[in-house]
Protein backbone atom coordinates (compact mmCIF):
# COMPACT_ATOMS: atom_id res chain seq x y z
CA UNK A 1 0.00 0.00 0.00
CA UNK A 2 1.53 3.78 -0.73
CA UNK A 3 1.53 6.22 1.93
CA UNK A 4 -1.05 8.38 -0.13
CA UNK A 5 -3.35 4.88 0.33
CA UNK A 6 -3.02 4.70 3.76
CA UNK A 7 -3.49 8.22 5.01
CA UNK A 8 -6.74 8.29 2.64
CA UNK A 9 -8.22 5.15 4.17
CA UNK A 10 -6.92 6.59 8.00
CA UNK A 11 -9.33 9.41 7.27
CA UNK A 12 -12.10 7.93 5.31
CA UNK A 13 -12.20 5.61 8.79
CA UNK A 14 -11.84 8.76 10.89
CA UNK A 15 -14.60 10.04 9.24
CA UNK A 16 -16.85 7.39 9.24
CA UNK A 17 -15.80 7.23 13.29
CA UNK A 18 -14.40 3.23 13.07
CA UNK A 19 -12.00 2.88 15.34
CA UNK A 20 -8.16 2.58 13.83
CA UNK A 21 -4.47 3.26 14.62
CA UNK A 22 -1.49 4.87 12.54
CA UNK A 23 1.87 4.30 13.44
CA UNK A 24 5.24 4.85 12.84
CA UNK A 25 8.16 2.62 15.40
CA UNK A 26 10.95 4.63 16.11
CA UNK A 27 13.75 5.62 12.85
CA UNK A 28 11.30 3.42 10.84
CA UNK A 29 10.90 3.86 7.12
CA UNK A 30 7.66 2.03 7.31
CA UNK A 31 3.98 3.82 7.99
CA UNK A 32 1.50 0.92 9.92
CA UNK A 33 -2.02 0.91 10.45
CA UNK A 34 -4.98 -1.41 11.57
CA UNK A 35 -8.47 -0.73 10.78
CA UNK A 36 -11.69 -2.11 12.09
CA UNK A 37 -14.81 -2.64 10.09
CA UNK A 38 -17.33 -2.27 12.83
CA UNK A 39 -17.24 -0.06 16.15
CA UNK A 40 -17.12 -3.47 18.27
CA UNK A 41 -14.53 -2.84 21.73
CA UNK A 42 -12.48 -5.47 21.72
CA UNK A 43 -10.23 -6.39 24.59
CA UNK A 44 -7.01 -8.06 25.07
CA UNK A 45 -7.11 -10.11 27.79
CA UNK A 46 -4.72 -12.63 27.73
CA UNK A 47 -1.72 -11.04 25.52
CA UNK A 48 -2.09 -13.79 23.48
CA UNK A 49 -4.27 -12.54 21.10
CA UNK A 50 -2.64 -10.60 17.79
CA UNK A 51 -3.32 -6.41 16.81
CA UNK A 52 -2.39 -3.50 18.66
CA UNK A 53 -3.05 -2.98 22.11
CA UNK A 54 -4.04 0.34 23.58
CA UNK A 55 -4.04 -0.05 27.91
CA UNK A 56 -4.78 2.50 30.31
CA UNK A 57 -2.27 3.19 33.69
CA UNK A 58 -4.45 1.26 36.07
CA UNK A 59 -3.90 -2.58 35.21
CA UNK A 60 -7.28 -3.10 36.19
CA UNK A 61 -8.88 -1.45 33.34
CA UNK A 62 -9.64 -2.12 30.15
CA UNK A 63 -7.00 -2.67 27.54
CA UNK A 64 -8.43 -2.47 24.36
CA UNK A 65 -7.76 -4.63 20.75
CA UNK A 66 -7.76 -3.46 17.52
CA UNK A 67 -7.48 -7.31 16.18
CA UNK A 68 -5.30 -8.04 13.36
CA UNK A 69 -2.26 -8.01 11.15
CA UNK A 70 -0.84 -4.23 10.28
CA UNK A 71 -0.82 -3.11 6.91
CA UNK A 72 2.62 -1.57 6.07
CA UNK A 73 3.22 1.09 3.57
CA UNK A 74 6.38 0.43 0.74
CA UNK A 75 7.00 4.34 -0.10
CA UNK A 76 6.80 6.14 3.16
CA UNK A 77 8.97 9.54 3.33
CA UNK A 78 8.96 11.34 6.02
CA UNK A 79 7.66 14.85 4.66
CA UNK A 80 9.44 17.79 6.61
CA UNK A 81 6.69 19.95 7.85
CA UNK A 82 6.58 23.03 9.35
CA UNK A 83 4.90 24.77 12.33
CA UNK A 84 3.97 27.54 13.71
CA UNK A 85 4.69 26.30 17.71
CA UNK A 86 1.45 27.47 19.88
CA UNK A 87 2.68 28.43 23.22
CA UNK A 88 1.47 26.69 26.23
CA UNK A 89 -0.55 28.92 28.60
CA UNK A 90 -0.63 28.19 32.58
CA UNK A 91 -2.55 28.99 34.76
CA UNK A 92 -1.22 30.10 38.12
CA UNK A 93 -3.94 28.21 39.61
CA UNK A 94 -2.34 24.83 38.10
CA UNK A 95 0.93 26.10 38.48
CA UNK A 96 0.03 26.31 42.81
CA UNK A 97 -1.88 23.34 42.82
CA UNK A 98 1.23 21.85 41.01
CA UNK A 99 3.84 22.92 43.22
CA UNK A 100 1.51 21.88 46.51
CA UNK A 101 1.34 18.74 45.38
CA UNK A 102 4.81 18.26 44.51
CA UNK A 103 5.75 19.32 48.11
CA UNK A 104 2.92 16.69 49.57
CA UNK A 105 5.18 14.03 47.48
CA UNK A 106 8.29 15.17 49.05
CA UNK A 107 7.28 15.29 52.50
CA UNK A 108 6.05 11.50 51.93
CA UNK A 109 9.28 10.76 50.54
CA UNK A 110 10.80 11.99 53.60
CA UNK A 111 8.21 10.20 56.06
CA UNK A 112 7.60 6.53 54.60
CA UNK A 113 9.47 4.36 52.97
CA UNK A 114 8.41 5.81 49.15
CA UNK A 115 11.63 7.19 47.57
CA UNK A 116 9.97 7.87 44.23
CA UNK A 117 6.41 9.49 43.01
CA UNK A 118 5.67 10.55 39.35
CA UNK A 119 3.58 13.60 39.79
CA UNK A 120 1.76 13.93 36.65
CA UNK A 121 -0.96 16.34 35.54
CA UNK A 122 -3.17 17.41 32.46
CA UNK A 123 -3.09 20.54 30.58
CA UNK A 124 -5.63 21.64 27.82
CA UNK A 125 -4.77 23.54 24.77
CA UNK A 126 -6.95 25.51 22.35
CA UNK A 127 -6.61 24.43 19.08
CA UNK A 128 -8.16 25.53 15.71
CA UNK A 129 -8.61 23.91 11.94
CA UNK A 130 -6.30 21.43 12.85
CA UNK A 131 -7.78 17.82 12.04
CA UNK A 132 -5.75 15.05 13.81
CA UNK A 133 -4.38 13.47 11.23
CA UNK A 134 -2.59 17.07 10.25
CA UNK A 135 -1.31 16.41 14.12
CA UNK A 136 0.12 13.34 13.25
CA UNK A 137 1.84 14.00 10.64
CA UNK A 138 3.44 17.08 12.20
CA UNK A 139 4.60 14.29 14.90
CA UNK A 140 5.80 12.01 12.05
CA UNK A 141 7.78 15.28 10.96
CA UNK A 142 9.02 16.02 14.11
CA UNK A 143 9.86 13.28 15.91
CA UNK A 144 11.91 10.81 14.33
CA UNK A 145 13.29 8.39 16.84
CA UNK A 146 10.04 8.10 18.97
CA UNK A 147 7.17 5.86 18.53
CA UNK A 148 4.57 7.78 16.90
CA UNK A 149 0.81 7.17 16.73
CA UNK A 150 -2.89 8.30 16.15
CA UNK A 151 -5.45 6.01 17.68
CA UNK A 152 -9.05 6.46 17.42
CA UNK A 153 -12.09 4.32 18.75
CA UNK A 154 -15.39 5.72 19.06
CA UNK A 155 -16.70 4.63 22.39
CA UNK A 156 -13.01 5.59 23.95
CA UNK A 157 -11.94 9.00 21.68
CA UNK A 158 -8.82 9.91 19.80
CA UNK A 159 -4.97 9.98 21.08
CA UNK A 160 -2.07 11.04 19.17
CA UNK A 161 1.33 10.79 20.84
CA UNK A 162 5.35 10.67 20.03
CA UNK A 163 6.77 8.79 23.03
CA UNK A 164 10.52 7.98 23.36
CA UNK A 165 9.93 5.14 25.78
CA UNK A 166 10.14 1.71 24.67
CA UNK A 167 8.29 -0.97 27.73
CA UNK A 168 9.21 -4.51 26.10
CA UNK A 169 10.22 -5.76 22.49
CA UNK A 170 10.00 -9.33 22.27
CA UNK A 171 11.34 -11.42 19.64
CA UNK A 172 11.16 -15.23 19.59
CA UNK A 173 13.98 -15.55 22.67
CA UNK A 174 15.05 -11.87 22.74
CA UNK A 175 14.01 -8.62 24.34
CA UNK A 176 15.06 -5.30 24.91
CA UNK A 177 14.01 -2.57 27.45
CA UNK A 178 14.92 0.76 28.46
CA UNK A 179 14.88 3.17 31.50
CA UNK A 180 14.32 6.62 30.74
CA UNK A 181 14.63 9.32 33.78
CA UNK A 182 15.76 12.70 34.19
CA UNK A 183 14.47 15.66 32.04
CA UNK A 184 16.32 18.66 31.23
CA UNK A 185 16.18 20.96 27.62
CA UNK A 186 17.65 20.19 24.93
CA UNK A 187 19.98 23.33 23.50
CA UNK A 188 22.47 22.17 20.82
CA UNK A 189 24.49 19.40 22.31
CA UNK A 190 24.17 16.01 24.05
CA UNK A 191 27.14 16.76 25.90
CA UNK A 192 25.21 18.27 28.66
CA UNK A 193 26.25 17.67 32.18
CA UNK A 194 23.23 15.70 34.95
CA UNK A 195 22.76 16.50 38.65
CA UNK A 196 22.97 13.53 41.50
CA UNK A 197 18.97 14.26 41.76
CA UNK A 198 19.01 13.10 37.58
CA UNK A 199 21.59 10.22 38.15
CA UNK A 200 19.72 8.63 40.56
CA UNK A 201 16.09 8.70 39.91
CA UNK A 202 17.44 7.22 36.64
CA UNK A 203 19.28 4.52 38.66
CA UNK A 204 16.39 3.60 40.72
CA UNK A 205 14.66 2.88 37.52
CA UNK A 206 17.27 0.76 36.27
CA UNK A 207 17.65 -1.40 39.10
CA UNK A 208 14.05 -1.65 39.55
CA UNK A 209 13.68 -2.85 35.61
CA UNK A 210 16.54 -5.63 36.18
CA UNK A 211 15.13 -7.00 39.87
CA UNK A 212 11.38 -7.40 38.25
CA UNK A 213 13.36 -9.27 35.17
CA UNK A 214 15.55 -11.71 37.27
CA UNK A 215 12.88 -14.02 38.33
CA UNK A 216 12.07 -14.91 35.03
CA UNK A 217 13.93 -17.60 33.25
CA UNK A 218 16.88 -15.91 31.71
CA UNK A 219 19.63 -16.70 29.09
CA UNK A 220 21.34 -12.91 29.40
CA UNK A 221 21.28 -10.41 29.99
CA UNK A 222 23.20 -6.84 29.00
CA UNK A 223 22.94 -3.45 31.08
CA UNK A 224 23.95 -1.12 28.62
CA UNK A 225 25.73 2.49 29.68
CA UNK A 226 24.09 5.32 30.87
CA UNK A 227 23.64 7.67 28.12
CA UNK A 228 22.01 11.08 27.25
CA UNK A 229 18.96 10.57 24.99
CA UNK A 230 17.26 13.42 22.76
CA UNK A 231 13.78 13.02 22.41
CA UNK A 232 13.02 16.26 20.86
CA UNK A 233 13.45 19.21 22.20
CA UNK A 234 14.44 17.37 25.44
CA UNK A 235 17.05 15.15 26.59
CA UNK A 236 16.85 12.66 29.06
CA UNK A 237 18.94 9.60 30.63
CA UNK A 238 18.55 6.42 29.35
CA UNK A 239 19.59 2.84 29.80
CA UNK A 240 18.99 0.25 27.15
CA UNK A 241 18.60 -3.14 28.90
CA UNK A 242 18.42 -6.45 26.68
CA UNK A 243 18.77 -10.22 26.68
CA UNK A 244 17.60 -13.74 25.76
CA UNK A 245 14.93 -16.09 27.63
CA UNK A 246 16.46 -19.47 27.96
CA UNK A 247 12.50 -20.55 25.88
CA UNK A 248 10.39 -18.93 23.55
CA UNK A 249 6.91 -18.28 24.23
CA UNK A 250 7.34 -15.90 27.56
CA UNK A 251 4.29 -15.65 29.23
CA UNK A 252 3.50 -11.84 28.57
CA UNK A 253 0.84 -11.22 30.42
CA UNK A 254 3.49 -12.03 33.46
CA UNK A 255 6.19 -9.91 32.15
CA UNK A 256 3.85 -7.21 31.62
CA UNK A 257 2.67 -7.39 35.04
CA UNK A 258 6.42 -7.06 35.92
CA UNK A 259 7.29 -4.27 34.31
CA UNK A 260 4.38 -1.83 34.09
CA UNK A 261 4.49 1.00 35.38
CA UNK A 262 8.23 1.13 35.80
CA UNK A 263 9.13 3.69 37.99
CA UNK A 264 9.60 6.13 35.30
CA UNK A 265 6.20 6.58 35.00
CA UNK A 266 4.72 4.88 38.41
CA UNK A 267 7.21 5.00 41.27
CA UNK A 268 9.06 2.99 44.08
CA UNK A 269 7.67 1.06 45.70
CA UNK A 270 5.43 0.72 43.33
CA UNK A 271 2.26 0.32 45.45
CA UNK A 272 2.96 2.61 47.39
CA UNK A 273 3.45 5.03 45.01
CA UNK A 274 0.51 3.93 43.05
CA UNK A 275 -1.67 4.71 46.61
CA UNK A 276 -0.30 8.34 46.37
CA UNK A 277 -0.79 9.29 42.65
CA UNK A 278 -4.40 7.52 42.93
CA UNK A 279 -5.01 8.87 46.13
CA UNK A 280 -3.45 12.58 45.55
CA UNK A 281 -3.09 13.15 41.73
CA UNK A 282 -7.14 14.48 41.52
CA UNK A 283 -7.55 13.23 37.93
CA UNK A 284 -8.11 10.29 35.77
CA UNK A 285 -4.62 9.39 33.94
CA UNK A 286 -6.72 7.67 31.53
CA UNK A 287 -4.14 5.84 28.45
CA UNK A 288 -1.22 8.62 30.09
CA UNK A 289 1.69 6.42 31.08
CA UNK A 290 -0.06 3.53 30.32
CA UNK A 291 1.46 1.20 27.04
CA UNK A 292 0.81 0.61 23.56
CA UNK A 293 1.74 -1.03 20.28
CA UNK A 294 1.82 -4.10 18.41
CA UNK A 295 1.08 -7.49 20.31
CA UNK A 296 2.14 -11.53 19.16
CA UNK A 297 3.17 -10.31 15.11
CA UNK A 298 4.53 -12.82 13.30
CA UNK A 299 7.34 -11.43 11.43
CA UNK A 300 10.02 -12.72 9.26
CA UNK A 301 13.55 -12.95 10.87
CA UNK A 302 15.56 -14.64 8.58
CA UNK A 303 18.79 -13.40 7.34
CA UNK A 304 19.15 -11.62 3.79
CA UNK A 305 19.96 -13.87 0.81
CA UNK A 306 23.62 -14.44 1.25
CA UNK A 307 25.80 -16.65 -0.30
CA UNK A 308 25.88 -18.98 2.97
CA UNK A 309 21.90 -19.28 3.75
CA UNK A 310 21.15 -19.23 0.47
CA UNK A 311 20.03 -22.92 0.68
CA UNK A 312 17.97 -22.33 3.40
CA UNK A 313 15.73 -19.61 2.17
CA UNK A 314 12.97 -22.29 1.91
CA UNK A 315 12.73 -22.39 5.87
CA UNK A 316 11.74 -18.80 6.79
CA UNK A 317 11.92 -17.61 10.39
CA UNK A 318 8.76 -16.75 11.50
CA UNK A 319 8.79 -15.87 15.26
CA UNK A 320 5.68 -13.48 17.07
CA UNK A 321 7.03 -10.53 17.74
CA UNK A 322 5.53 -7.31 20.54
CA UNK A 323 6.65 -4.66 20.64
CA UNK A 324 5.26 -1.88 23.23
CA UNK A 325 6.27 1.59 24.63
CA UNK A 326 4.99 3.64 27.08
CA UNK A 327 2.58 6.22 26.53
CA UNK A 328 4.19 9.04 27.04
CA UNK A 329 4.02 13.03 25.23
CA UNK A 330 0.80 12.63 24.23
CA UNK A 331 -2.43 14.17 23.81
CA UNK A 332 -6.08 13.61 23.81
CA UNK A 333 -7.82 15.44 20.77
CA UNK A 334 -11.25 16.67 21.29
CA UNK A 335 -13.32 19.15 19.44
CA UNK A 336 -11.37 22.21 19.10
CA UNK A 337 -8.80 21.74 22.42
CA UNK A 338 -6.28 19.05 22.94
CA UNK A 339 -5.66 18.15 26.38
CA UNK A 340 -2.09 17.52 27.08
CA UNK A 341 -0.66 15.25 29.14
CA UNK A 342 2.80 15.68 31.29
CA UNK A 343 4.60 14.30 34.47
CA UNK A 344 7.88 13.74 36.29
CA UNK A 345 9.45 12.28 39.09
CA UNK A 346 9.88 13.28 42.70
CA UNK A 347 12.16 12.61 44.71
CA UNK A 348 13.41 13.99 48.04
CA UNK A 349 16.20 16.20 46.74
CA UNK A 350 13.08 17.43 43.89
CA UNK A 351 12.48 21.33 43.89
CA UNK A 352 8.90 21.93 43.69
CA UNK A 353 9.17 25.14 41.26
CA UNK A 354 11.78 23.09 39.08
CA UNK A 355 9.58 20.29 39.09
CA UNK A 356 6.54 22.59 37.48
CA UNK A 357 8.62 24.21 35.03
CA UNK A 358 9.55 20.49 33.65
CA UNK A 359 6.02 19.78 33.18
CA UNK A 360 5.26 23.60 31.25
CA UNK A 361 8.73 22.06 29.13
CA UNK A 362 7.07 18.75 28.39
CA UNK A 363 3.97 20.11 27.40
CA UNK A 364 5.80 22.81 25.24
CA UNK A 365 7.41 20.10 23.26
CA UNK A 366 3.93 18.55 22.82
CA UNK A 367 2.15 21.65 21.52
CA UNK A 368 4.74 22.77 19.37
CA UNK A 369 3.08 20.70 16.65
CA UNK A 370 -0.33 22.04 17.20
C1 LIG B 1 6.29 11.15 33.05
C2 LIG B 1 6.88 11.61 31.95
O1 LIG B 1 8.16 11.25 31.59
C3 LIG B 1 8.94 10.39 32.37
C4 LIG B 1 9.60 11.11 33.46
C5 LIG B 1 10.84 11.70 33.26
C6 LIG B 1 11.45 12.54 34.35
O2 LIG B 1 10.93 12.56 35.47
O3 LIG B 1 12.46 13.23 34.12
C7 LIG B 1 11.55 11.49 32.07
C8 LIG B 1 11.10 10.63 31.14
C9 LIG B 1 9.95 9.75 31.42
O4 LIG B 1 10.39 8.59 32.01
C10 LIG B 1 6.21 12.49 30.98
O5 LIG B 1 6.82 12.84 29.97
O6 LIG B 1 5.04 12.84 31.19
Amino acid sequence: MTTEDLFGKAGAQYAKNLPFVLYRKPEADQLNGLFQEDDFLHKAETFEETGFVFSPFDKERTRILIPGIPELTIDFEEETVSVKSTTIKTESAEENAHINLVEKAVAAIQNSALQKVVISRKQNQKIEDVTPITIFKRLLSNYKTAFVYIWHHPHVGTWLGATPETLLSLNGRKFETMALAGTQKFTGSLAVAWGDKEIHEQQLVTDEIVTNLKPFDLGSLHVGNRETYQAGALLHLRTLISGTFNTEGQNLKALLKALHPTPAVCGLPRDLAKDFIIKEENYDRAFYTGFLGELNILKDTSKKRSRRNVENLAYKTLKNETKLFVNLRCMQYADSKAIIYVGGGITAASNPELEWQETVNKAQTIASVL
